[in-house]
């Protein structure tokens, strides 16, 4: 590699010159470099001559971001700074994190994704397509990262991105948004973590039809190409990359499952979408019952969209009731599944492999309303019927609890949790004033994209974001600190709980989640549990000493910040 960081010295050693360091941005400083790194470096007369430090830098780019007329336009001007100079663009994320979070992702990178071929400026990251496996290798080599280089990869093959579906190759945005919050929270080095876009085509015909889109141009591939592509993908990039996690992203539900399930003992991967959201959404709960005053074990729960993330969430929820002390029987029959179809029943048609787990045997339901446009027990009359005091919805359908919904439920609890996790912003099942207003300030609330504290009757409600980026950093630093090469339902329940002692909900109108401004000292207690918890559970190659102190200040020194370091011309 032309650039190299030398841990002995402290330094950045590069043999790049002149516009090749400009070009780079993690090298790039534009108006930072002093006098002295401009002679070395050959860039002396290609950057202004005055030398700024970078609180001015990051004052002018703050004045340029803030002056960008909507917020699609701010995401263009950050992902612009971010492929200019890196570190610049993490000091100003890491400056306004709880502003510009929803900006670099949910809810706007929703948008940036539908509009990605047209809003195109760089590439970013590595596109491999499904028409030249051979070409894996190549590619990820082509980065000129060598099998130390690489913590972490974020992919994603585009297909069920948020809430918004398939946008094929646009799906990068959302493995650079990631990654975005990893480096924010965590302080990953960005230097060390790689974007994958696995382009096996898009089902999106105005994709197909649009001569700027820039993906294949053709259907997602059949299921056999798919695997045999996938399997090329992770045995090159852990061949390739040994330390490094393997992250997938929104990939559709029948797949993110399947290859979670294969690969998850053989390779160090996880599934964000299933046990990144599986983690957030116990945290918010055990945070939620505690302030309830009822144990985990009393409450029952209704999942609205049981897909790759539902039950992703309803698994971790039941492990969750087995700890507790609930037979594995009994944990699961706390959980009304409800998928499109209506709820899901035993002997119902069409039923994914991962969802057999949740149907209701037939004897239960037998009464329940059916109804004909749902082809199955709708939502409602599961709400009625099971009498939730836990609602959770990752359907992707805005609006789909509905005032009826809520006031059913909250008729028979004194303090409903309702979790409207699916994003972006308008696919949320509900609205955080709908839900007050409708339960007379008594629900406890989660919604999986950002929004504004609400008035009710002389209280403030600050509103929790259930997002997995609340727990994936720190799962990733956790597990790089340790050494890890497997991520464990120990180190996931570990997240879980280390968020879940960051919250105190039993003050009127306080959030059942820690608060995005102060993800970065969350995170560092999520990483110190989950290196602990690897170290627990055998899958730690490095072995911390085993007290707290010292995991944290591992975890701390590990950190990277968004400094300009020393810089060697060699
Ligand atoms: N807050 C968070 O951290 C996260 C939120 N999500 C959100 O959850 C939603 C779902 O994401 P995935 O699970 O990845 O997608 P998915 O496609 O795997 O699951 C969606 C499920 O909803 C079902 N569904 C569709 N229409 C329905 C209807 N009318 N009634 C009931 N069910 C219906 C589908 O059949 C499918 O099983 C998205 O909006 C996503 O943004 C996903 C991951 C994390
Ligand atoms: C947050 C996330 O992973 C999703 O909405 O898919
Ligand atoms: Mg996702």
């Amino acid at each position: 590699m032309e650039t190299k960081w030398n841990p002995a010295e402290g330094r950045l050693e590069t043999r790049a010159r002149g516009r090749a360091v400009l070009a780079d941005p993690l090298l790039n400083r534009g108006t930072a470099f002093t006098q002295e790194e401009r002679r070395a470096l050959g860039l002396t007369g290609l950057v202004p001559p005055q030398v700024l430090t970078q609180d001015q830098q990051a004052a002018r780019a703050y004045q340029q971001y803030r002056a960008q007329p909507t917020d699609l336009a701010k995401n263009v001007y950050l992902t612009a700074l971010h492929d200019r100079n890196r570190v610049l663009f993490y000091r100003l994320l890491g400056e306004h994190l709880a502003e510009m979070l929803p900006i670099v992702y949910t809810p706007t990178v929703g948008t940036a994704i539908e509009r990605y071929s047209y809003e195109y400026r760089r590439p970013a990251g590595v596109y491999l397509s499904v028409d030249a496996p051979e070409d894996i290798e190549r590619s990820l080599l082509a980065t000129g990262l060598g099998p130390d280089d690489v913590d972490l990869v974020v992919v994603t093959d585009g297909e069920a991105l948020l809430g918004i579906g398939d946008w094929g190759v646009g799906g990068i945005d959302i493995a650079v948004g990631k990654l975005a919050v990893y480096t924010a929270a965590a302080g990953i080095d960005p230097s060390r973590t790689l974007a994958v876009m696995l382009d096996v085509g898009t089902n999106r015909k105005e994709l197909l039809d649009d001569p700027l889109y820039l993906g294949n141009h053709h259907e997602r591939v059949d299921q056999v190409t798919y695997d045999s592509f996938i399997e090329s993908y992770i045995g090159i990039t852990s061949r390739l990359f040994p330390k490094a996690l393997l992250h997938w992203e929104d990939l559709g539900p029948a797949n993110a499952r399947r290859i979670l399930d294969a690969y998850r003992d053989k390779v160090f991967t996880w599934n964000d979408d299933i046990q990144g959201t599986g983690a957030v959404n116990l945290a918010a709960v055990l945070g939620g019952v505690r302030a309830t005053g009822v144990p985990l074990t009393d409450h029952r729960i209704v999942i609205f969209g049981a897909g790759t993330a539902g039950i992703g969430v309803a698994d971790q929820l039941r492990d969750a009731l087995v700890i507790e002390g609930l037979s594995p029987e009994e944990a699961t029959a706390r959980v009304w599944a409800v998928d499109r179809h209506g709820l899901l029943t035993q002997g119902q048609q069409g039923m994914r492999d991962f969802q057999i787990r949740y149907a209701r045997p037939a004897a239960e339901v037998a009464d329940w309303r059916h109804d004909d446009e749902v082809g199955g027990i709708p939502l409602a009359e599961v709400v009625k019927q099971a009498r939730p005091t836990i609602l959770i919805g990752t359907s992707g359908q805005g609006g789909s609890f509905t005032e009826e919904i809520v006031r059913t439920m909250a008729a028979d609890t004194e303090r409903p949790i309702i979790m409207a996790m699916s994003n972006p912003t308008r696919l949320a099942e509900a609205v955080p004033a709908d839900l007050l207003a409708w339960t007379d300030g008594r629900a406890l609330i989660a919604t999986g994209s950002p929004f504004e504290p609400v008035e009710h009757e002389g209280t403030t409600y600050t509103i929790a974001q259930a997002n997995n980026a609340l727990v994936f950093p720190g799962l990733g630093l956790g597990a790089i600190v340790a050494g890890a090469d497997r991520i464990t339902d120990g180190m996931l329940s570990a997240v879980a709980h280390a968020v879940a002692r960051h919250t105190d909900a039993s003050v009127p109108g306080a959030p059942i989640l820690p608060p995005i401004a102060r993800l970065r000292e969350t995170t560092v207690d999520v990483a110190v549990a989950v290196a602990r918890a690897a170290v627990q559970d055998g899958v730690a190659r490095e072995q911390p000493d085993g007290t707290d102190a010292t995991v944290e200040e591992r975890v701390r020194a590990a950190m990277w910040h968004p400094v300009y370091p020393p810089i060697e011309a060699v």
